[in-house]
């Protein structure tokens, strides 16, 4: 291990990385740790003119499918591709991450931590034309950025994006055929961009970010021409049901990509530098937060495991690299949930990093992946 002082992390930090087995020299590797880039399909002939405007080359990753890895330094926002919804930066671990899932055209995808949105995009790209994405966040000012993103690239047409809380997100995917609706009933027309009238009173009241509370209902933030939504009787959308029918009516996949203390983000405790550490010691290490996230990412968990179908895949996957927030919620969820087998990530045979400290969990960091820092671990139900 590097020696700890030297390297320009507060004492706070450095004893919570102590506290759990965390290799400070993981914070001094940001300057050799690439910056990755993923095309969208059927923009891969792009790359030739990405590089020549940027005056760098780009490296295809053999162990995933799309993604470019370029030196850190370069800023994509400046390239016409990033501006014209071509590319997106997207760390390989995430795309790791999403591949897990084995997505197949014609999926329900149920995102249920979606915002900033760029796993989600991925996925909407994976789905095709056939299936749909349902995104959810709390956190209605960062799944509006979520918005905005599938908007810029043009993937939205089967999504749909609630604000909700996770833990208790109850709302199935839409039924093929389900929408034939009655004359006189309100139905959901076709989007539009202009907000609704609720909605905009609402942003401008605003001054602090809003969160919705575990009892408020999900608020439908946008959907596209081809999610379900459009021609639907307005009170059939939240639609529940049953867990012996979320057997055959859940989500084909499921991603719970949780909050977390971002500790294995290079890059975001990074910006700490910025912001000031002693913001990092509110938002990361705060004893209390830690141990709330705790019971938040198992709830998170259990809650997408409830809305999965039976067959189904589930990744649960957080960027920290504390053994709290990844094996010890794994081994917690597992003993609580009897239908849920760890299964092995067939695609981890190719990829860099390391087992976790269970079997069948994978991990990537800055040292042995070259990647940021993520933990993954995939499920399926199964009938008993
Ligand atoms: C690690 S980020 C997700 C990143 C995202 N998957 C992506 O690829 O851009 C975690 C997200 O969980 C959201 N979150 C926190 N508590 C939540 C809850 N109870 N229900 C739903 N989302 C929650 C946060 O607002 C945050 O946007």
């Amino acid at each position: 291990m590097e020696d700890a002082t030297k390297l320009p992390l507060p004492e706070a930090f450095l004893n919570f990385l102590h506290s759990n087995g965390i290799d400070p020299s993981i914070y001094t590797a940001i300057d050799s740790t690439p910056r990755f880039i993923r095309f969208k399909p059927g923009f891969e002939d792009y790359i030739e003119e990405f590089e020549a405007e940027m005056k760098c080359k780009v490296e295809k990753l053999e162990w995933l499918e799309g993604f470019y890895s370029l030196p850190h330094h370069i800023q994509i926002a400046a390239s016409r591709a990033y501006q014209e919804g071509k590319i997106y930066g997207i760390d390989a671990s995430s795309g790791a991450a999403v591949t897990a899932l084995h997505i197949s055209p014609g999926d329900h995808v149920l995102d249920l931590c979606a915002a900033p949105g760029a796993k989600l995009c991925m996925i909407l790209d994976l789905v095709g034309d056939s299936g749909s994405v349902t995104g959810v966040d709390v956190a209605r000012h960062r799944l509006a950025a979520c918005r905005t993103m599938v908007q810029k690239y043009a993937v939205g047409d089967r999504c749909r994006l609630f604000v909700a809380d996770g833990t208790t997100f109850s709302v199935i995917p839409y039924q093929k055929g389900e929408s034939k609706s009655e004359e006189n009933v309100d139905v959901f027309k076709e989007w539009t961009s202009r907000r609704p009238w609720k909605e905009r009173k609402r942003a401008s009241k605003c001054v602090t970010p809003q969160l919705v509370s575990r009892d408020q209902p999900p608020e439908l933030i946008y959907y596209g021409r081809h999610s379900g939504v459009v021609g639907l009787p307005k009170g059939e959308l939240f639609k529940t049901a049953s867990d012996i029918e979320i057997a055959s009516l859940g989500y084909d996949k499921v991603l719970v990509d949780a909050e977390c203390t971002h500790d294995g983000s290079v890059k975001h405790i990074q910006k700490f530098e910025h912001w000031g550490w002693r913001t990092l010691d509110r938002r990361v290490l705060d004893a209390e937060r830690t141990d709330h996230l705790h019971v938040l990412q198992l709830n998170l968990l259990t809650n997408g495991f409830r809305l999965l179908k039976v067959g189904g895949s589930l990744v649960y996957s957080t960027c920290s690299l504390t053994v709290a927030q990844n094996e010890d919620v794994v081994e917690q969820f597992l003993k609580e949930n009897k239908t849920a087998e760890l299964v092995e990530i067939d695609a981890a045979r190719n990829w860099p990093g390391r087992g976790g400290r269970i079997p069948k969990t994978w991990r990537f960091d800055p040292l042995t992946s070259q990647t940021s820092g993520l933990f993954v671990a995939r499920f399926t139900k199964v009938l008993i």
